[in-house]
């Protein structure tokens, strides 16, 4: 099974995880592009759909899905995600599609955040993947320093412009013992809208794919 075969088999396997007749959360990223491919099947079980993105929901759209104000669904009955990285106990990066705000606003408002990844997301320790802060645009130097005196290396990610017209950092470097904690700490920084640390919100149910097919972390 190659990467994006073990993609697709996560993909799948989230389906199983769908709660006819109700409002789901949906993602972002090649990994979620899967899952929205598998919904078609499904499409009769599906009330709608809150998406992550504007990526989402022109994807989501097109197959027919209703796409729901976030402001008017309520809350939602699982949200369905990839990540960038995550460690054994289901806290995750995310942010590489510059869509964590997002991202974080819809795992927040769902019941069972389900994520989905290949196996080679999957660390010991968070951070060898560059952590996404998404920044108001006026505050890039600031925030930038700051991230420094915490030991990491930012590095603008230019051109990017996310769909809430910010910007983002990506931070190098890091090892993150203490994802709670540092995804606190940098919240608080102003100018910073968001950290694409999900650790106080975590993944609740984990499906990695692998060679050995899909096995599930969480959940129980
Ligand atoms: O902003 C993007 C999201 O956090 C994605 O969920 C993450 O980058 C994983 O994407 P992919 O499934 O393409 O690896």
């Amino acid at each position: 099974m190659d990467q994006n075969q073990a993609k697709k088999a996560v993909a799948e396997a989230a389906l199983a995880y769908l709660v006819p007749g109700e409002i789901l959360g949906v993602g972002t990223g090649s990994t979620v592009n899967y899952f929205i491919d598998a919904l078609a099947s499904r499409k009769a079980d599906v009330a709608g759909a809150v998406s992550s993105s504007e990526a989402s929901s022109a994807r989501l759209k097109a197959i027919g899905i209703p796409v729901l104000d976030a402001n008017s669904a309520g809350p939602l009955s699982i949200y369905v995600d990839g990540a960038d990285e995550t460690d054994p106990h289901l806290r995750l990066i995310k942010g590489g599609g510059a869509a964590l705000t997002r991202e974080k606003i819809v795992a927040e408002a769902a019941r069972t955040f389900v994520c989905i990844v290949d196996e080679s997301k999957l660390v010991p320790v968070l951070g060898q993947f560059p952590l996404p802060v998404e920044v108001i645009p006026m505050a890039r130097s600031l925030v930038a320093r700051k991230l420094a005196a915490l030991g990491g290396e930012p590095r603008w990610r230019e051109g990017v412009v996310t769909d809430n017209g910010n910007v983002i950092l990506d931070v190098h470097g890091l090892r993150i013992v203490d994802p709670v904690g540092l995804e606190a700490t940098i919240n608080q920084i102003p100018g910073v809208v968001t950290v694409g640390l999900f650790a106080r919100r975590k993944a609740d149910v984990l499906l990695i794919g692998g060679p050995q097919g899909v096995r599930r972390l969480g959940g129980d």
